[in-house]
């Protein structure tokens, strides 16, 4: 569970998020959509403690971010590739990634190979450094190893942009079937309407730094949110 309470972020005296109460169950899967500077990154590197506050506080499974490190057991995220290490092959990043999260190399093997679709023949055993591979394989990349060691609270931001059609629609089978169960609390933000809606139960609209709505996806939320950002 997500727990928002009066957060908000402020540079140089201006206010770019400001959410007042915001709660996200466990199992939820939800869609955050917003403008360019809307705020999208910014709530998302508050709730993983990257920035600090201005106001509030977020708390993960009833930890509050920046006084425990206990929700990073629980909790995954890729926001861009900053969460990469560049001079690091593929299979290097993973094992790394698992070896922080307890996971051996036989089982990232197995785990990795699950993925061989998605990774389209790009990514595995071509010996090339994350630095050299193109933005969309570096997205990939991130994304997987996001998922090892099957963390509870999973947070994406824009894991759609930069993918080729095939991957994208990939990468929406895959979401749907993380949600499936209703075990994972799911954040992905997205400029694609679309994506968005197929992926998520819920969606949150962020405008200028507030949040602007806040539903439960039907049949008329594309339309709904069309009509929205079309003003
Ligand atoms: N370090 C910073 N210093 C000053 N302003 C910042 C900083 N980081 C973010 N902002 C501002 O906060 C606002 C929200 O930015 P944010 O990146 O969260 O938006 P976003 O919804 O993710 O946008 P996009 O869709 O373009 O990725 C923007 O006006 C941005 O310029």
């Amino acid at each position: 569970m997500i727990q928002i309470n009066n957060i908000s972020k402020e540079y140089n005296g201006v206010r770019v998020i400001h959410i007042d109460n915001l709660i996200i169950n466990k199992g939820e899967s939800i869609g955050l959509v917003g403008n360019n500077g809307a705020g999208k990154t910014t709530l998302f590197s508050l709730m993983l403690d990257l920035i600090e506050p201005t106001t509030g506080e977020i708390k993960l499974n009833d930890i509050k971010v920046n006084e425990s490190e206990e929700w990073k057991k629980v909790t995954t995220a890729f926001i861009d590739e900053s969460f990469l290490i560049n001079y690091l092959t593929p299979e290097e990043y993973f094992y790394f990634i698992g070896d922080l999260r307890g996971q051996n190399k036989a089982s990232i093997d197995a785990f990795i190979a699950q993925y061989e679709e998605f990774f389209n023949g790009e990514i595995l055993g071509k010996k090339k450094y994350l630095r050299d591979l193109s933005k969309g394989n570096q997205k990939k990349v991130g994304i997987i190893a996001a998922l090892i060691g099957d963390p509870e609270i999973i947070i994406l931001d824009e894991p759609f942009a930069n993918l080729d059609p095939s991957t994208q629609i990939r990468l929406k089978n895959l979401i749907k079937d993380l949600t499936q169960n209703k075990e994972k609390t799911i954040l992905v933000s997205s400029h694609d309407l679309n994506h968005t809606v197929e992926v998520s139960d819920r969606i949150i609209a962020l405008n200028k730094g507030e949040l602007v709505k806040d539903i439960k996806t039907s049949t008329q939320t594309l339309e709904e949110l069309e009509q929205f950002f079309a003003i």
